[in-house]
């Protein structure tokens, strides 16, 4: 599938999506964050970057649906918080459409104008889609790590076009990731992406008009293994760090793991700074939501990782609006994946 018109509007959407999201930090004040049912936190830019992504992917794919983290319910209400929440979010939205399309970006998405609360509000909603193994749809975490957003380290904008329940083409930017990771010092704030069977590459956001280099993973053996690097969540209620460190053991890795919010951690290991992405199940029934894997599995598909759940089940996104049928999330190079899968099984006692 060639996708080169939905590559380019991906790229251009996410990377102002990302540059929104970037004033907001500037601005941060805590009344701005709001605590969902699940006890996660939204903030302004949560809900305004949903909204610029999904308004700007509907101008491109009318016909397309959103799967998207965020819906417009508590911007909706009555209540001048919630107006004032609603207000910022009009704003911001505006603010970043208001600037006319850049060389390198997308044509078609009418880019240099303004639109009306209504529409804002009603693109946050496009994003309410149930999920399907037909056809195609878009899956949008618009501040994936909105914890590391709150706390200045690693989030992520995330975009996937999923076409008959597999992912096609992912691409995520990262604010807050060094262009240079030897240099973690210098400039910051790289694109990420791929389109199943073409390989993966990153671009500095901020070069709309630049070339996108190829990346790969680091060539690790199962002779080199203990040589790898684990990349893990900071928060230890979304993946279990004892296990994983006993996992580690098991291979004989002694390096510390580097530890960071969102799929910044796919796109690190994808371009070889870090080798494995353990996300071990915390509790029986949390079900990973779609958005937080789907961008990133195929950009390490295609830097020459394999990506599985503990069982070395693939990853089913076609079920809905999580991964109901796996458990945890197993990231590594193909060739020691197998490795990887075996130690976890020990560790966790599975089979
Ligand atoms: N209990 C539990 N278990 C596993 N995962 C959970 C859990 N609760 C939340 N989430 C999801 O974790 C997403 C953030 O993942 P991270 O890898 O960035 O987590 S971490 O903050 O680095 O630990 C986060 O994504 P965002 O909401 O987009 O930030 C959530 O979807
Ligand atoms: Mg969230
Ligand atoms: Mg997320
Ligand atoms: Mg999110």
């Amino acid at each position: 599938m060639s996708l080169v018109q939905e590559k380019q509007i991906a790229i251009t959407v996410v990377s102002r999506a990302a540059n929104l999201a970037q004033s907001v930090f500037k601005k941060l004040v805590n009344a701005e964050t709001v605590t969902k049912k699940d006890k996660s936190p939204v903030t302004v830019a949560d809900y305004s970057c949903q909204s610029l992504i999904s308004l700007l992917l509907s101008k491109a794919y009318p016909n397309d649906p959103i799967v998207g983290e965020e819906d417009a319910k508590d911007l909706r209400q009555p209540t001048d918080e919630s107006k004032q929440l609603k207000n910022r979010v009009v704003d911001l939205v505006n603010a970043e459409l208001s600037k006319p399309q850049a060389a390198g970006e997308a044509d078609d998405l009418e880019l240099g104008v303004t639109r009306s609360e209504t529409e804002l509000l009603d693109a946050i909603d496009r994003g309410t889609f149930e999920g399907s193994a037909k056809g195609r749809m878009w899956c949008l975490d618009p501040i994936d790590g909105t914890k590391g957003f709150l706390r200045g380290g690693q989030y992520a904008v995330c975009l996937a076009l999923l076409i008959e329940g597999k992912v096609e083409l992912g691409v995520i930017a990262c604010p807050n990731l060094p262009v240079d990771p030897s240099k973690p010092d210098g400039p910051r704030g790289v694109v990420f992406g791929a389109i199943k069977g073409q390989g993966a590459f990153q671009r500095p956001i901020s070069e709309t008009n630049g070339p996108l280099s190829k990346i790969s993973m680091n060539s690790i053996t199962k002779e080199s293994i203990a040589q790898a690097s684990f990349c893990e969540s900071v928060e230890s209620g979304h993946s279990s760090q004892g296990d994983s460190a006993n996992i580690a053991k098991e291979l004989n890795i002694t390096k510390e793991p580097v530890r960071m919010d969102s799929q910044a951690k796919y796109c690190s290991i994808s371009r070889g700074d870090g080798d494995i992405y353990l996300r071990l199940p915390v509790s029986a029934s949390y079900e990973e939501k779609i958005w937080d894997h789907a961008p990133g599995r195929l950009l390490v598909a295609e830097a020459g990782g394999k990506v599985t759940d503990i069982h070395n089940k693939d990853l089913d996104f076609s079920l809905g609006r999580t991964l109901k049928n796996n458990k945890g999330v197993i990231v590594a190079h193909e060739s020691i994946h197998g490795d990887v899968i075996k130690a976890v099984q020990k560790v966790l006692n599975v089979a």
